[in-house]
C-alpha cells in the first residue's frame, strides 16, 4: 500500500496538480489510498486519449480543471481494479464485477458528498464505455465483462439518485432559510447612507482601523446590496478604475467599470451606475487611503489593505456593518447576490428582458442559477397567483382590501399634483382625457402630457417619472376599478369611485386640506364628499392624531401582525399595545371593516353554491355581518356578455366601455388600448360599418377598412351612417398573427328594423389595462398571391 503522495506523483503534470488539491479535502483522506500502477503504458495511453476526447480542441481553464478532476478519480479506480492483479497489460482487471463491486461499496463508506460519489461512478462509468469503443490492442477482457461492469455502474449511478435528490432539496431548504428579504436589503441600504457620511466625517478628523473597516463594510454593503456583485468585484476595484469612471454630466451619475472578476470571460467588465454621492464615498476613501501611512497608500486598490494586496477581510466588514444595523442572519458577498438575483427573477418573470439585462450587469449566469435557486415563500406565493389569476374575472380582480376611502385620496393627491404642483386651470384636469394619457410622449425631462378636448386644448404640461408612476398607477387600478362596473364610459382621466367623469376637484383638494392642515384656522372645509363617495372617515383629525401617511404605514403593519382572515378574532388591545400600536382603535376599526367585508363576500359567495350558510354556523361569534351588509354586497348577476338583447343594445348606441383609441404613430397609425381590465370571453367592441356584399366590396375603391367575411362585407371605410358622430373602435383594432388577444366572432342579431349579422370581437384571454388590442386579420405576407410581401407587420 503507498501513500497518497505517490498517487499525486503521477506522470502528467497537470494530473498533480489538480491531485494535490484533492488530497487537501477530507473525502480523499477518506478514500483508501492506492498505487496506480504507472508502469503499464497501456493504461496511460489510454487515459491520454480519453482525456484528449474530454478537453476537445480548445478546452477553457474550467474544462481542463473538471477534465482533470475526471481522470483523478479514474486513477482511483483503475488502482483499486489493479491492486495485486498479475499481467495488468492485458488489462483483464476492468472487468472484474467483484471487484468493481468492492469499489462501489468502498466509495459508500467513504464520508464523501452524495454528488462526489455519484462524481466518481459516473466518470469511471463514461471511461468504460471509452474503453468498450476503442479498446487498446493488447486487451483480453471481454466485451461481455465490460458490458457488464458498465450495466453495475449505471445500477449504481440510479440508485443514488433518490438520495441525492432528497439531499439537493435538503441544501435548497438551507437556501430558503438564508435568503435575506427584500426589506433586509432595503433597510441595509438606508442605514448605510445614514452611517457613511458619519464614518467619513470621523475618519477625516482621525483615523481609526475599526471604523475604516466599518466603512468599507457599509460601502460594499450598500453596492452589494443593489448589484449583487460577487466579492472579487470589490476585491479588485481600483482606484484608476474608479477615476476613470465615465461621468454622465447632465444626469450627474457615473459608470464604473471593474476589469478583474471572476467571470470577465463570458460577461466582460462588471459595472455598476454610481449616484455622485456613492461615487464620492469611493474618492473619499481614496483620499484616506493617500493620507495614511506609505504601506497602504502602495496599494491600488480601493478597498485596502497595510500592505499592497486587497482587503481580504471585506466579507467580515460586511458582516460587521450588518451586525450594527441590527440586521437578521449573517450575509456574505454570496448571500446579497443571491437575494438580488431572485428579486430580479420573482419581481420581472424568468424569462424578461428586465432580468437578462440585469444579470448581465451583475455578471450573472441565469441558466445555472434557475437550477439551483430554492424556491422562496414569495415565489411560491406568486406560483399561486399565476393560478389564480387563470381563473379569476373581473368582479373578482378588484384592489382586495384597499377601502374605497384610500382609493378616493389616491386620487386626490394626483388631481392634486395637476391642480397644485402643474397650476392646471380646474376645466383642464376635468377635461384631461384617457386619450391625452396615452399619447403622453417621454423624452430626456419627462413625460409630456398635451390635453386635446375643447375646453382645455392647447394646454400641454410635463411631468416627472415619479408624477408618470403616481397617475399610471391611478390610470390601471384606480380608475380601472372605478369603471369596470360602466357598459359604457366617456373617456375622462379623472372619475369618482362610481365611474363617472369628476366635476368637484375642490372636494379632493378639500379633502387633502383637511388631512394635512387640519390646524389652518379659517381654512374653508367642505365636509361633504362628493355624492357617490364614501368620506375618508378613518382619516380625519378628530380621530387620528398621528399624521395620514404613517397611519398607511401603520395598518401595513397592523395587517402583517394581526391578519384578518374569515376566522381570526380582532386584535385585543392589550395585543395592539403589546405590539407597539399605541393609537391603536381605527386600526383595530378598519380591521373590523375588512374582516366584515370578508366575511359578507364569502357568504354571497356561498348564497352562489347550492347551500347557502347561515352566519351563525360559520362559528363567528362577533363581528358577523348583518343582512343588510350581506345585501350592501350584492351585485346583480349582469346578462351573459354576448346575451343579444345587450349586444344589440351596445352596438346601436356603439357603448362599449374599457376602450381607448392610442395614436402609436408610424406606420401603425392609432390602434385601441384596454383602458379597463378585461375577462376572456368579455365581448370589447364590433367591426362596426356598412353591411354590403362581397362582390360590391370589391368594387369599391381600395380601403383598409373593408372587413370580407365568407358571406358578406364590412364596410368602415368612413363614419357609419347610423353614428355619424363617432369614431367606432373596431375600424382602429390593429392586427398580430402570433400575439392576437381578440377574435371575430359572427352574431346574427335581430335588430328593430330587421335581422342582420354582426362581427363582434370577443377577449381570448384576461386582458390589463393598457394592453394594446389586437386581432389576427387572417392574412400572412403570401396571401392574395404576396400582395403583402414588403408588410413586415403581417407576420407579427
Ligand atoms: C383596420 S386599419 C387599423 C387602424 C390603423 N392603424 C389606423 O391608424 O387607422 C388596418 C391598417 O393598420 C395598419 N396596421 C394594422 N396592424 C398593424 C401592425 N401590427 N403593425 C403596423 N401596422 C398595422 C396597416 O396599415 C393596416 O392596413
Amino acid at each position: 500500500m503507498v501513500g497518497g503522495a505517490q498517487l499525486e506523483g503521477s506522470s502528467s503534470h497537470q494530473t498533480s496538480q489538480v491531485d494535490a488539491s484533492f488530497m487537501a479535502t477530507s473525502q480523499v483522506i477518506a478514500l483508501r489510498q492506492l498505487a496506480f500502477p504507472d508502469h503499464v503504458t497501456v493504461l496511460i495511453d489510454i487515459l491520454e486519449e480519453f482525456r484528449k476526447l474530454q478537453a476537445g480542441p480548445r478546452p477553457s481553464q474550467k474544462l481542463l480543471n473538471n477534465v482533470n478532476s475526471k481522470i483523478y478519480r479514474i486513477r482511483h479506480f483503475v488502482a483499486w481494479m489493479s491492486e495485486g492483479m498479475p499481467r495488468l497489460s492485458k488489462l483483464k482487471f476492468l472487468g472484474q464485477l467483484d471487484r468493481l463491486q468492492g469499489w462501489v461499496s468502498h466509495l459508500r463508506e467513504c464520508s464523501m458528498a452524495l454528488s462526489t460519489t455519484l462524481h466518481y461512478l459516473k466518470n469511471v462509468c463514461q471511461f468504460l464505455v471509452f474503453f468498450q469503443e476503442t479498446p487498446p490492442t493488447s486487451s483480453c477482457v471481454s466485451n461481455t465483462a465490460i458490458v457488464k461492469a458498465i450495466r453495475e455502474l449505471r445500477a449504481s449511478i440510479r440508485s443514488w439518485a433518490r438520495p441525492l435528490a432528497i439531499h439537493a432539496m435538503h441544501v435548497k431548504e438551507k437556501k430558503e432559510a438564508a435568503l435575506h428579504s427584500m426589506e433586509e436589503l432595503c433597510e441595509c441600504r438606508r442605514l448605510a447612507l445614514l452611517a457613511i457620511p458619519k464614518l467619513l466625517s470621523k475618519l477625516e478628523v482621525q483615523h481609526c482601523n475599526m471604523d475604516q473597516w466599518k466603512l468599507f463594510g457599509y460601502v460594499t454593503g450598500f453596492l452589494a446590496s443593489l448589484y449583487g456583485h460577487r466579492l472579487g468585484v470589490f476585491l479588485n476595484m481600483t482606484d484608476g478604475q474608479v477615476t476613470k469612471a465615465v461621468h454622465c454630466p447632465e444626469k450627474g451619475d457615473y459608470l464604473l467599470k471593474v476589469e478583474e472578476h471572476k467571470t470577465n470571460q463570458s460577461f466582460g467588465m462588471a459595472k455598476m451606475l454610481l449616484s455622485s454621492q456613492e461615487y464620492g464615498w469611493l474618492l473619499s476613501i481614496i483620499q484616506i487611503k493617500n493620507r495614511l501611512a506609505a504601506g497602504s497608500a502602495k496599494s491600488k486598490y480601493v478597498f485596502f489593505n497595510t500592505n499592497a494586496s486587497p482587503s481580504t477581510l471585506l466579507t467580515r466588514y460586511l458582516q460587521m456593518a450588518w451586525l450594527e444595523m441590527n440586521l437578521r442572519g449573517v450575509p456574505t458577498f454570496t448571500s446579497l447576490r443571491t437575494a438580488v438575483a431572485t428579486f430580479a427573477r420573482d419581481r420581472h418573470g424568468e424569462d424578461s428582458e428586465e432580468r437578462h439585462s440585469m444579470a448581465r450587469l451583475m455578471c450573472h449566469d441565469t441558466a445555472t442559477s434557475d437550477k439551483f435557486y430554492a424556491m422562496d415563500l414569495k415565489q411560491a406565493r406568486k406560483g399561486r397567483l399565476l393560478f389564480e389569476q387563470a381563473q379569476e374575472t373581473t368582479s373578482t380582480r378588484t384592489l382586495h382590501q384597499v377601502p374605497g376611502s384610500d382609493l378616493t385620496a389616491y386620487r386626490s393627491y394626483c388631481v392634486a399634483a395637476l391642480l397644485i404642483r402643474h397650476k392646471l386651470p380646474k376645466e383642464a384636469v376635468v377635461e384631461f382625457q384617457v386619450h391625452d394619457w396615452l399619447q403622453r410622449t417621454t423624452g430626456t425631462d419627462g413625460t409630456t402630457i398635451r390635453l386635446t378636448s375643447s375646453k382645455a386644448a392647447g394646454h400641454t404640461f410635463t411631468l416627472s417619472q415619479q408624477e408618470d408612476e403616481l397617475l399610471e398607477c391611478y390610470f390601471c387600478h384606480v380608475r380601472a376599478e372605478a369603471t369596470k362596473r360602466l357598459t359604457s364610459e366617456q373617456g375622462r382621466f379623472f372619475v369618482d369611485c362610481g365611474g363617472n367623469p369628476l366635476t368637484n376637484l375642490y372636494a379632493d383638494l378639500q379633502r387633502l386640506r383637511k388631512k394635512y392642515l387640519p390646524q389652518v384656522p379659517g381654512a374653508a372645509v367642505d365636509e361633504t364628499p362628493s355624492s357617490s363617495e364614501t368620506p375618508s372617515t378613518s382619516t380625519g383629525p378628530a380621530s387620528l392624531p398621528t399624521p395620514p401617511v404613517s397611519l398607511g404605514k401603520q395598518w401595513d403593519r397592523f395587517l402583517k401582525v394581526f391578519p384578518v382572515s374569515l376566522r381570526s378574532a380582532p386584535p385585543r388591545k392589550r395585543q395592539c399595545v403589546g405590539a407597539g400600536f399605541t393609537a391603536h382603535r381605527p386600526l383595530y376599526r378598519k380591521w373590523r371593516n375588512v374582516q366584515l367585508l370578508e366575511r359578507s363576500s364569502y357568504i354571497l359567495s356561498q348564497a352562489m353554491g347550492r347551500q347557502a350558510t347561515q352566519p351563525t354556523k360559520e362559528g363567528w361569534v362577533n363581528n358577523t355581518p348583518s343582512v343588510q351588509d350581506v345585501v350592501r354586497g350584492w351585485v346583480a348577476p349582469r346578462d351573459p356578455p354576448t346575451c343579444s338583447r345587450r349586444l344589440i343594445r351596445s352596438i346601436s348606441e356603439q357603448r362599449w366601455r374599457g376602450l381607448a383609441v392610442r395614436d402609436f404613430g408610424g406606420e401603425k397609425g392609432k390602434g385601441v388600448v384596454a383602458t379597463c381590465p378585461m375577462d376572456k370571453g368579455d365581448v370589447v367592441c364590433d367591426y362596426h360599418g356598412t353591411l354590403i356584399s362581397q362582390a360590391e366590396g370589391r368594387l369599391r375603391e381600395d380601403s383598409i377598412y373593408r372587413f370580407f367575411s365568407q358571406e358578406f362585407c364590412i364596410d368602415a371605410s368612413s363614419r357609419c351612417d347610423c353614428h355619424p358622430e363617432v369614431d367606432t373602435y373596431g375600424r382602429f383594432l390593429n392586427h398580430s398573427r402570433k400575439r392576437p388577444n381578440l377574435k371575430a366572432k359572427r352574431f346574427d342579431l335581430t335588430f328593430p328594423d330587421g335581422p342582420r349579422p354582426v362581427l363582434v370581437f370577443l377577449a381570448m384571454h384576461n386582458i390589463k389595462v393598457g394592453e394594446e388590442l389586437l386581432w389576427d386579420y387572417g392574412v400572412t405576407k403570401t396571401s392574395f398571391g404576396g400582395e403583402g410581401k414588403d408588410l413586415a407587420w403581417l407576420d407579427m
